[in-house]
């Protein structure tokens, strides 16, 4: 069965209506006497868009909008917010006023990407727009604008664009016209990121697109995060929609421990509210991440198996066959637990763990995500073992260290690899052991997550296996890239006269399975963004949550300055890791023989 529209695919797509907590809680005040009460519906978080993606149930639409009554206070405060987000009324309110107001209006979208001229501009925020324009999700009325301190004309800006822009294999057709039809709504606005005249400028260059429609505006900082405050300050007070909402997705990482962070959550909501903020961590935006709940919840065999009663350990590996080449200045001031442990392996922990939500609205899942996270030990040293590369020559190559890097302090003791045992103290966690291992410039490219389940009591098999147990039991594998797929472990007979048990794999394969192109996380989370759905964003509690985790461990091994044990570039990793599972009697699945 398809859970898809045929356009533009979403799995929610087919799910049933949802009001949603925000709606609830604005439906529960009561509206003014004079006014009938608003349908529920009708303080939807979504803006009425044309996407085709769009969650028509709860969705207004511009005819629905223009039949409700419209309080005279209401048309007042709207002039109120004119000057920006943070003024006295809520962001609901400010975006049920929008509808009112502009009900007989289009609507329009206008992406800023705010560092266009950079790394992950080029890489992933361009090409992800043209995938969605593409595969006609983005409105029909929509605006990219690239901002940045270099110097560049539109056309410049283009001709950089271009240059990464893929058309999906599946959809080869007219993809150089789309191309251009896609870089011709792509503009550049040159100026200082604490500039809020050369945001101003911006903004008028803004409004001369958006031609007097309902205007909708996303700001996606991708810039290093010491200017993330200066440009919401900036945006929010000279750049920010007059009528429509504004939201700004911050990019990792959000601090370095839980003090920076919370006064990285300070700044911003100086500027904006909550809901204006999305927080991404693209790890979320992954098909196979999106599809562990599914996997989980709508599948009977599984969710009763999943707790201590049958899983022995839950392993979280990511692994980079590349080094940090190009990002060391970034990299050596945060290192790999804080670039890929503390976000996108525990977003996935959480996710893995967390208890049935209420709903699959974006709150309910998020409460659940943040209590297991407070359910959560945190991490102490003696669990945690980390490493560094050092130089490898092999086939006559030699790699380098990663204090062969220019930018990095031959001195440093930055952790490129880490491993670690975490627990969840709840009744369905209560001693399970979930590693997890991360590592850049390591034997492969991977990121995956194992279930290794119980011994079968009593198996009376158990002699077929000789003395390795573990050898026998159940293990679950989520492949989350490459080549993704989902796999079960299991005992089987080899056929014949005689008696002797294989291990065999149940298989998704999704290359083989489904003939489309999986797209990529950057592209679900900017239509999310979009459509105002923060399910994949992160709260700040639960931001909160993660750092406390992961900030003891942090300064001790700063203050300790506890030395990373080296590995050759290519290698499978320090063998320090492989203690650490023993302890808990783990073996990482990912270095047997039979993957
Ligand atoms: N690249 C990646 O793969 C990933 C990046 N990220 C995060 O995304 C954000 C952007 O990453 P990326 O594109 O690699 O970053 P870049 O270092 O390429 O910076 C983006 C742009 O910001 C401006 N900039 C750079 N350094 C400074 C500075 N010190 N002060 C002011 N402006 C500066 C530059 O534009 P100009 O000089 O023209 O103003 C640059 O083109 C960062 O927060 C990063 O941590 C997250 C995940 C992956
Ligand atoms: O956030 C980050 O992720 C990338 C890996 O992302 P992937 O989607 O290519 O797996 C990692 O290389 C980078 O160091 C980190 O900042």
């Amino acid at each position: 069965m398809a859970f898809s529209s045929p356009k533009c695919p979403s799995s929610w797509f087919a799910l049933p209506p949802s009001p949603g907590p925000r709606s609830r809680r604005v439906a529960a005040a009561s509206p003014s006497p004079s006014c009938p009460p608003l349908p529920r519906r009708f303080f939807s978080e979504k803006i009425p868009s044309q996407s085709p993606r769009n969650r028509h149930w709860n969705v207004v639409s511009m005819h629905e909008a223009a039949t409700v009554p419209v309080s005279p206070e209401k048309e007042i405060d709207l002039k109120k917010v004119e000057n920006g987000v943070s003024s006295a009324i809520s962001a609901e309110e400010h975006r049920d006023l929008a509808i009112l107001n502009t009900s007989k209006k289009d609507s329009t979208v206008s992406i800023t990407v705010v560092g266009a001229s950079g790394d992950l501009a080029k890489k992933k925020i361009f090409p992800a727009l043209f995938a969605l324009y593409y595969e006609d999700c983005l409105p029909e009325h929509f605006t990219i604008f690239g901002y940045a301190r270099s110097k560049m004309t539109d056309a410049e800006l283009r001709n950089m664009v271009s240059r990464t822009l893929t058309c999906r294999i599946d959809k080869r057709e007219n993809c150089s016209e789309k191309m251009e039809q896609f870089l011709s709504r792509c503009f550049y606005h040159s100026g200082q990121y604490g500039s809020e005249e050369n945001f101003a400028e911006l903004d008028k260059e803004l409004n001369e697109h958006e031609a007097g429609r309902l205007s909708n505006r996303l700001f996606y900082l991708s810039i290093p995060p010491n200017i993330f405050i200066d440009v919401a300050k900036c945006a929010s007070k000279s750049a920010s929609s007059a009528n429509g909402w504004t939201r700004v997705i911050v990019e990792k990482p959000f601090g370095r421990d839980s003090e920076s962070s919370a006064a990285l959550t300070r700044g911003l909501k100086q500027y904006l509210v909550e809901d204006q903020i999305f927080r991404i961590d693209h790890y979320l935006g992954k098909e196979l991440v999106e599809n562990l709940s599914i996997l989980r919840f709508s599948n009977l065999v599984f969710e009763p198996l999943w707790s201590r009663q049958y899983i022995r350990n839950v392993q979280l590996i990511f692994s980079e066959d590349f080094g940090t080449e190009g990002r060391g200045g970034y990299f050596d001031n945060y290192g790999i637990i804080r670039d890929i442990m503390q976000n996108h392996l525990l977003q996935i922990l959480a996710l893995f763990a967390m208890e049935t939500p209420v709903s699959l609205d974006a709150e309910d899942i998020r409460n659940e995500k943040v209590k297991v996270l407070r359910s959560m030990r945190p991490l102490q040293l003696e669990n945690v073992v980390i490493g560094q590369y050092k130089s490898h020559t092999k086939g006559g190559i030699t790699y380098p260290a990663y204090t062969d890097d220019k930018t990095v302090p031959k001195d440093s003791l930055t952790p490129t690899f880490a491993a670690a045992a975490l627990f969840i103290d709840n009744a369905r966690w209560d001693g399970v052991p979930f590693l997890m291992k991360a590592g850049k410039a390591l034997h492969t490219r991977r990121a995956e997550i194992r279930v290794q389940f119980r011994h079968v009591p009593g198996n009376l098999y158990k002699r077929s296996f000789g003395t390795d147990l573990d050898r026998a039991t159940n293990e679950l594998v989520i492949r989350v890239q490459p080549d993704e797929a989902i796999y079960l472990k299991i005992n089987n007979k080899i056929p014949g006269l005689g008696m002797r048990l294989d291990r065999s794999n149940l298989n998704l394969h999704y290359a083989a399975r489904y003939s489309k192109e999986i797209p990529d996380a950057y592209e679900r989370l900017l239509l999310d963004a979009i459509e105002g759905e923060r399910r994949l964003f992160i709260r700040s509690d639960e931001l909160d949550a993660a750092w406390a985790l992961f900030t003891p461990l942090l300064k001790e091994l700063e203050e300790k300055k506890i030395a990373p044990e080296l590995y050759p570039y290519g290698s499978r990793g320090p063998v320090g890791a492989h203690y650490l599972a023993s302890k808990y009697n783990v073996r990482w699945g990912d270095l047997s023989s039979e993957h």
